[in-house]
């Protein structure tokens, strides 16, 4: 981004552009280094500065929402994607996903630490969310599916069978794109979809960057698919279909600073490419923003 440039989106498009900082690490701190970002959490600023030239007017951007270091991970959830997850149990597609550079937390936002619950992240507080919104509406039935892929050298792995095949493909049908093949595991409360996300977890591919122990080398994507029932004016049931994606992007980062070389340099290449393959892979599965139906093999 340049200077002053403001990344927020347009609201006729439905798109909110957040941004936010985590503390400095136990090794950064170790080394001394220094925070030159600062958070305008009320204005949604962000300024930057030169950290060569400390004494240099900050660079600044603006967001539509900006979360300092010391924010929890509730208020992160309630403030981007709690209303995104409404809008899917009332039958639209939405979507959530975190962009950066490796190190910088997304994991830590979309998925967060199991214990102690504070610590968890947006995809298991939106499983709690659903599973306590659909237990309080009494005028609508709801059938809640899973799915999770990871995009990994160009190719869309299903992390549910990651042994029944590891390339799979998008299709076209009708009603819309689809990943052919790609497994669906029918949940029925928080507790099983949370064991899906898990075991999908185990087989994904992690590496090791200069900056992070623990880094996802491949873009994962979460996907719940909300079938609701209702009785519609004409007395008959009327279904719709909601889908909410959930992606955790392998980090953006710069080559030089992640200690890639060889095959590392190699593989991060291939994140870079696989993201247009991501793009791809998302804007076809949310390319309706009304929930529409989309044909998928279910396994339980
Ligand atoms: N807001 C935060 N508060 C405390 N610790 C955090 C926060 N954000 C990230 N961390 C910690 O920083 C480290 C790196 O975070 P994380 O693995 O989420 O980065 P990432 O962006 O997903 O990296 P990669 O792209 O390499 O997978 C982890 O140890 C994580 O627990």
């Amino acid at each position: 981004m340049e200077d002053g440039e403001v990344a927020t989106g347009d609201s006729r498009d439905n798109v909110r552009v957040m941004i936010r900082c985590r503390p400095l690490s136990k090794d950064e701190r170790t080394n001394e280094q220094k925070t030159i970002v600062s958070m305008d959490t009320e204005m949604g600023i962000v300024s930057v500065k030169s950290p060569e030239n400390p004494e240099a007017a900050p660079r600044t951007f603006a967001f539509d929402q900006v979360y300092d270091q010391n924010v929890t991970q509730k208020y992160v959830y309630d403030t981007s994607a709690r209303p995104i997850v409404e809008s899917v149990l009332d039958g639209y597609n939405g979507t959530v996903f975190a962009y950066g550079q490796t190190g910088t937390g997304k994991t830590f936002t979309m998925e967060g630490v199991p214990e102690p619950p504070e610590l968890r992240g947006v995809i298991p507080n939106a499983f709690n969310h659903i599973f306590e919104q659909i237990s309080l509406i009494a005028d609508r039935q709801f059938m809640v599916r899973a799915s999770f892929l990871e995009i990994y050298n160009e190719k869309i792995r299903d992390l549910l069978e990651p042994k029944k095949m590891d390339h799979l493909e998008l299709h076209e049908s009708p009603q819309g794109v689809y990943v052919q093949g790609l497994s669906t595991v029918v949940v029925k409360c928080v507790s099983e979809i949370d064991h899906v996300m898990q075991r999908g977890k185990l087989a994904r591919t992690v590496g090791e960057t200069a900056m992070n122990h623990e880094s996802s080398r491949s873009h994962s994507l979460f996907t719940i698919t909300i079938d609701i029932v209702e009785i519609g004016p004409d007395g008959e049931p009327f279904v719709r279909v909601g889908k909410l994606n959930m992606v955790d992007l392998a980090g953006s980062e710069r080559q030089s600073k992640t200690g890639a070389t060889g095959d590392r340099l190699k593989e991060a290449n291939n994140i870079n490419l696989s993201l247009s393959a991501l793009g791809n892979v998302i804007s076809a599965l949310t390319s309706s923003k009304k929930g529409i139906h989309i044909p998928t093999a279910t396994a339980s």
